[in-house]
């Protein structure tokens, strides 16, 4: 999106350093058939972007909506720099919104949406809706009716217009899922360089992993109603809390054994990983290997199997090998690791680096 100069009209308080900006604390939210939202607690702090990211019906909207002021929480406050927010209206928040079904006015054209919610002298609306309309590199089209418009643009004006209101959090939920996967990207991208440029406090919900990892300061991975683990992506990714998070996110080898010296006992082989502190030996443990984390060898030291497929992803090959167990074991390696050849059926060593596996908890602790 373009890069005009675009100013905030209020100037913010200074903030003692380490206050969130926001902060959602202990919030639950019940409907007659299901708890939607159970003693959900997590802070923003001024600038951060962050993920809801979880499958479809464990709460992701809800809690978008209780940070927004569109429902009421049954228990738990909302926290804008420290003061309570939790009974004010969506509209005195200073949140701006974009909603995957946040309909356009269709009657209206691109300029009248933008600027629906402005209100002052009508010359310095027209400026404003300008001002906007670049930001978000529709101005050519701001005389178009929404139904002129491809799904991108539309979702750029709505964009503009939940910034119209120059609010200091941006909530979006879902805004890019109507759009095909090459515009998704573009946008995602665009839209992660404009709030960062305009310094908004940015929670976005999905459900698309990928979406999530590439956009996000700290992704929160929901399941049931709770935030199951948030981080940073890497973390999020290379040190999943749970079993759940290991297989919500990425591919993932989860390899179930024992605690031995060194590792995991599992297959009939041992699985090198470091055991957290104080295991007892015989444990029952669960590693993860992810596909990247397996070297792959023709012959010598490691754990053996037989290479089953071999399919070409462009910088990867994706290998899945056949253990004596019967269990099987996907590999990553870059395609032009040894020449990208990979005869099919032939025997195979497995070698596991024991920096980059993890173990993971059955349950969130
Ligand atoms: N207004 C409502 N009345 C009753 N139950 C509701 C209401 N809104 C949500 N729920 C229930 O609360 C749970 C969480 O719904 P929510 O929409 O927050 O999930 P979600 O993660 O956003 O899902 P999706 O990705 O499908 O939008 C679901 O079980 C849903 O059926």
């Amino acid at each position: 999106m373009n890069d005009t100069s675009f100013t905030r009209s209020r100037e913010r308080p200074a903030l003692a350093p380490g206050r969130p900006h926001l902060a959602v604390c202990g919030v639950r939210k019940a409907y007659d058939r299901a708890v939607a939202v159970d003693a959900v607690s997590f802070e923003l702090a001024r600038g951060e972007f962050v993920t809801l990211l979880g499958d479809s019906g464990c709460g992701k909207t809800t809690l978008l909506r209780l940070v927004a002021g569109f429902a009421r929480p049954d228990s738990g406050t909302v926290l804008r720099d420290g003061e309570d927010v939790t009974g004010l209206a969506p509209a005195r928040r200073r949140m701006g919104f974009v909603f995957q079904s946040y309909a356009l006015f269709p009657t209206k054209t691109v300029a009248q949406n933008i600027g629906f919610a402005l209100t002052g002298p009508r010359a310095a609306r027209e400026r404003r809706i300008e001002e906007l309309a670049r930001l978000v590199e529709i101005d050519p089209l701001v005389g178009r009716y929404p139904h002129e418009l491809s799904g991108g643009q539309q979702q750029r004006v709505a964009l503009a217009r939940a910034l119209a209101s120059d609010p200091e959090f941006l909530l979006l939920d879902e805004p890019m899922s109507a759009l095909d996967a090459r515009i998704r990207v573009k946008l995602r991208a665009e839209l992660r360089a404009l709030v960062d440029r305009l310094g908004i406090t940015t929670l976005y919900v999905t459900h698309d992993q990928e979406e999530a990892l590439a956009l996000s300061d700290r992704v929160a991975v929901m399941r049931q109603g709770r935030i199951e683990q948030i981080g940073s992506p890497a973390d999020i990714y290379h040190r999943p809390a749970t079993r759940f998070v290991a297989t919500f996110i990425g591919i993932s080898n989860l390899i179930e054994g024992r605690a031995v010296a060194g590792g995991v006992e599992a297959e009939g082989v041992t699985w090198p990983v470091a055991l957290p502190p104080r295991t007892a030996p015989g444990a029952r443990l669960t590693a993860l290997f992810r596909p990247e984390h397996l070297g792959l060898a023709g012959e010598g030291a490691g754990i053996a199997g037989i290479l089953e497929s071999a399919t070409f992803l462009g910088a990867t090959m994706r290998l899945g090998v056949r253990l004596a167990s019967g269990r099987r074991i996907i590999v990553d390696r870059p395609s032009v690791e040894a020449g990208g050849l990979w005869p099919r059926g032939g025997a195979v060593v497995l070698r596991p680096d024991p920096l980059r596996a993890v173990i993971v908890a059955d349950e969130p602790r």
